[in-house]
Order: C-alpha cells, then structure tokens, then sequence
C-alpha cells in the first residue's frame, strides 16, 4: 500500500506539476524550445524532498564543453526524470519514446520542453530523426540526452546498449558524456512493492570525443562508453570489482 501510495503521489505530482506549469512555459518563452527546461528542471528538482531522495553529484565540471554534446546515461525507472532534472545542464533535450507524447499534460511538458519523440517500433523512422537531431543539434547547439539501454532497467546492471546515441555524436562529430546513476535497488523495486527514502550518487565522466571517427568506429565507441559506465555503475553501487571484465 505504501508503495502505491508513493508511486501514485509521484505520478499526481506530474501530471499536476505539469499542467500548471505548462501555462508558464508558453507565457515565458512562447513555445516548444528547449529554453522551457531551466522552468521544468527547476519545478521538478523540489520533487526529491516529498520521497526523501538525495543526490551526491560529482563530475558536473565534465559538462562544461564548448558547443554540442551526446549525453548517454543508465534509465532505472521514471524516477529517472528526478535524477535527470537534479544534473540537467542548460540546451539540452532528451530523446524519448513518442508515447510520452500522449500522456496527457506530462506530454505538453515534455513536448514544450523540446523533448525528441522517436518510434521505437520503425527503425527507419527512429534513424531518420537521429539523423535530422545530428544536423539541427549542431545548428541549435542543444546537447542531447539519450538513454542507450532503451527502456527501463532496474535491475542494478546494464541492459546492451542500443548504438543510436553512438551514430549521432559521430555524424554530429560531438564528444559523448557518459552519466551514471547509482542502483536504485537498495530503496525502490516495485517487484517487491518498495519504495522508501535513499541515496542516489550520480557521476559525470569525461567526455569521449569522436572527431574523425566514422561509422566504422561506432561498435568500438559503443562498447568503450558500456564498459566504462559499467564499471562505474558497480562502483557507485558499493559492488566493486564487477563489470572490469566485461567487453
Ligand atoms: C514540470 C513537471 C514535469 C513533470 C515531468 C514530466 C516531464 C519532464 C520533461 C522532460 C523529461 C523527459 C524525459 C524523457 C525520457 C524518456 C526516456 C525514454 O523514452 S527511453 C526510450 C527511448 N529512447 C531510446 O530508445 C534511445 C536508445 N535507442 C537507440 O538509440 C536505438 O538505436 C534507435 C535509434 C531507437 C533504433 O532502435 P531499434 O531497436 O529500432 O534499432 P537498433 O538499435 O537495433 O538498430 C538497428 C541498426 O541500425 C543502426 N543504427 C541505429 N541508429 C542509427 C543511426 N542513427 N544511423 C545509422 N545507423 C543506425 C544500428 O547500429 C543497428 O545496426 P547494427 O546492428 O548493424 O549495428
Ligand atoms: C490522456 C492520457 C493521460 C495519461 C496520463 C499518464 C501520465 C503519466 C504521468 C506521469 C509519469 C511521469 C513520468 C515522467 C517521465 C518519465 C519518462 C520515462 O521514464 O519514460 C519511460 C521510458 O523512458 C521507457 O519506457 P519503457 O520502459 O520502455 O516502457
């Protein structure tokens, strides 16, 4: 019960948080632009103090790179978009899956907020809007934020990563950033209905930069930014020693 409760206040706060802070974005900047995420980061960054969430970040020098940049990070849980918000640096928007767009007022945020929808179910149609993202990032000097692992995974591993974010930061020829966020194991399964108060450290690596890498390269960047994230992933998890002989 504890659990519902606690989720369901999470999805209220959205969908409230949402709408009343849609008619704010359209007064102050007028449109979908990816200017409305200092509002939507600055609203949701209050979320953490309802579920007793705190965040130890290190590494946020990392994203102080000169123009565009892929940022990679792990996608446990919706809870994720806290997680998001709390290291979000200014011009940048996220990909997401094009259902997000449907989802009432959390789709109004998330589509005034610049967010990029992609159909997983049509590859074609997903790389055409990467490829289209690899120009217009450029010509907008937006960073973007993908989740490589696809979906959700709250399991305290890696799901194989997807190489799309990989394809984009060597056509935009862009550095990637990889983010890693602790397992969320410890305080939240919603196999085993918990979800309580807890710690999330978070860490920005140095970026990874691409410049003269082609599509060749792109299996290489892939599997060098998994294992680095893995790695990390196991450190920060207090599970140390896993994950260095993966490949
Ligand atoms: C104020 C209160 C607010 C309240 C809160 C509300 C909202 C807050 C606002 C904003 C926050 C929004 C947060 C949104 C988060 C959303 C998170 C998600 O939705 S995650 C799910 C969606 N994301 C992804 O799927 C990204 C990762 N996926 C990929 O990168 C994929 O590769 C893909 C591009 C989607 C394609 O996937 P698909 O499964 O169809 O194919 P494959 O990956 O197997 O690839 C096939 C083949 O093609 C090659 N490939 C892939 N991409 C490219 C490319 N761009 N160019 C060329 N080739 C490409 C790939 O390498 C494969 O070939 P091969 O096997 O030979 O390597
Ligand atoms: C008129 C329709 C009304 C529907 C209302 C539904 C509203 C949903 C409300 C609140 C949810 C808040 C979520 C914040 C955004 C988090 C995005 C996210 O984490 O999406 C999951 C996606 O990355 C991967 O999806 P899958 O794991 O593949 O699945």
């Amino acid at each position: 019960v504890n659990f519902a409760l606690r989720i369901g206040f999470y999805y209220v706060l959205c969908i409230v948080c949402s709408g009343l802070t849609a008619p704010v974005c359209l007064l102050v900047n007028g449109g979908r632009t990816v200017k409305n995420m200092r509002i939507i980061k600055t609203v949701v960054k209050s979320f953490k103090y309802f579920f007793g969430l705190r965040f130890e970040v290190k590494g946020l020098e990392n994203f102080e790179v000169e123009g565009p940049a892929i940022i990679v990070s792990n996608h446990q849980s919706i809870l994720d978009m806290m997680g998001l918000m709390e290291v979000l640096p200014d011009g940048c928007v996220q990909v997401g899956k094009k259902e997000l767009m449907y989802a009432g007022t959390v789709g109004l945020i998330t589509y005034l907020g610049g967010v990029i929808f992609i159909n997983r179910k049509s590859t074609t149609s997903a790389k055409m809007v990467m490829a289209e993202v690899a120009k217009t990032m450029i010509a907008d000097n937006v960073k973007v934020w993908v989740y490589p692992e696809g979906t959700r995974n709250c399991t305290g591993d890696l799901l194989p990563f997807k190489k799309g974010a990989f394809h984009l930061a060597v056509q935009a020829q862009v550095p990637v950033i990889p983010v890693v966020y602790s397992s969320f194991t410890t305080f939240y399964n919603p196999k085993k209905n918990l979800f309580t108060s807890g710690k999330i450290k978070v860490e920005v690596l140095p970026p990874i930069e691409t410049k003269g890498l082609t599509s060749d390269n792109v299996s290489d960047l892939t599997d060098r930014c998994y294992n680095i994230m893995r790695e990390t992933l196991f450190r920060l998890s207090g599970r140390p020693g896993e994950g260095k002989d993966s490949s």
